[in-house]
């Protein structure tokens, strides 16, 4: 038998994988600790070619998802298969990232059997308990079942004091969002769809609070911006929600210089990251991930839990409104001092070693 500690690591979805990835491989790592990794099935085609990318051996799936399943069911479910499995496999410590369903009930089954939890990319708020929904409960809950507190910046640990979590409880780390980057931009060999010899503009924008009318006002603004400029592409990787599919395939399909695509392996779309002019989003991941690279980012939503990056520079919060993202766009791709400006703002997600940090904290706690 292994004398090895027992981590648990708990996974649901893309961002999941990408952000915990780093967090295995340290795990894997170390002298002192075995990793056993958990698949709560959120996610399934957006995950596994991460799984492969990251060479993760996951060691449980446990298959949640139904069609139309409420969240009520989804968390439910998670929260009876991990229950099962922390009886059978007793984990020393759980470990889970962000705030999805998966976070949520791997936290609280872990807080029912008594076993510590360690909550990655911890305290981040909006401050209004709707938006996202549901995410930002998913935080505030999971919060309240954590032992380890791993906040990626000091803003997100003062959310944290301010709800009056122990200080001794709480870890600057930086965001392992960042390890991740380092990890994938190191591999060059990948095939790009960006047409040689063309600028472009990286698009996503699926968040559910986007779907409806923001998402035909967001590709309204593209398709402005696409005629403006003839001699730029502007690339789209399309999340595969139906829901988002439709709009954008009838409101883009047709514009030759806009490029819809399929979802990017990471590997894929970290590359597009760097060589982007510039970038739009309503991902909570490419706002960490682009201000590493140098790239401004116009954030296409009303308010964002990471507010640190706006503070500092590198990205600009503009909501959804057609008009405000052209005239953003506009400013950052004609004037160089304000696109210089923004580049060079810094980055205020960490060094790419949160990971390392996140691992000794769990030995010093856990080997005693
Ligand atoms: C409510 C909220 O804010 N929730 C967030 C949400 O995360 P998100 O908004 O970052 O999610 P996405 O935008 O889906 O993924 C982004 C990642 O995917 C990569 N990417 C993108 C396109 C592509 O074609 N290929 C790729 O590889 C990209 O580089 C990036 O790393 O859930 C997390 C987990 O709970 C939370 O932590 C996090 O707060």
């Amino acid at each position: 038998m292994s004398s090895k500690q027992k981590l648990m690591v708990v996974i649901g979805t893309r961002p999941e994988a990408i952000k915990l990835a780093p967090v295995v491989d340290a795990i894997r790592r170390s002298d002192w600790a075995e990793c056993e990794l958990v698949l709560t099935g959120q996610h399934k085609e957006l995950l596994l070619p991460l799984i492969e990318r990251f060479g993760l051996q996951v060691d449980h799936n446990l298959n949640v998802m139904r069609e139309n399943q409420t969240l009520s069911h989804v968390t439910a479910r998670i929260l009876q298969s991990m229950d099962d499995l922390l009886v059978q496999s007793q984990p020393a410590a759980v470990i889970g990232q962000g705030d999805t369903a998966s976070v949520l009930a791997g936290s609280m089954a872990s807080f029912f059997r008594r076993i510590p939890f360690a909550h990655v990319e911890a305290g981040l708020r909006t401050g209004n308990i709707d938006l996202p929904f549901p995410e930002e409960l998913n935080r505030v809950l999971t919060s309240r079942m954590t032992r380890w507190h791993f906040a990626p910046t000091g803003m997100a640990q003062d959310n944290l004091l301010r709800e009056g979590f122990d200080p001794a409880s709480i870890w600057v780390t930086g965001n392992t969002v960042i390890d991740a980057l380092h990890m994938m931009l190191s591999q060059s060999d990948v095939a790009l769809p960006s047409r040689p010899g063309r600028p472009f503009v990286l698009i996503t924008a699926h968040r559910r609070e986007n779907l409806g009318e923001p998402m035909q006002h967001i590709c309204a603004a593209i398709l402005q911006l696409a005629q403006l400029h003839p001699g730029m592409d502007f690339i789209y990787p399309v999340h595969p929600n139906p829901g988002v599919r439709q709009i954008v395939h009838r409101a883009l399909q047709g514009q030759s210089n806009v490029l819809l695509v399929e979802p990017c392996d990471y590997p894929v779309f970290c590359q597009l990251m760097s060589r982007a002019r510039l970038i739009l989003s309503d991902s909570g991941g490419v706002q960490e991930e682009a201000p590493a690279l140098g790239k401004p980012v116009l954030v296409l939503r009303e308010e964002t839990e990471r507010p640190e990056a706006v503070a500092l520079g590198c990205n600009l919060l503009v909501g959804t409104d057609t008009s405000r993202i052209v005239d953003a766009a506009q400013t950052l791709l004609l004037d160089r001092t304000v696109y210089d400006r923004m580049a060079h703002a810094g980055s205020p997600y960490g060094d790419g070693q949160a990971s390392q940090r996140i691992l000794e904290v769990l030995r010093q706690t856990l080997i005693t």
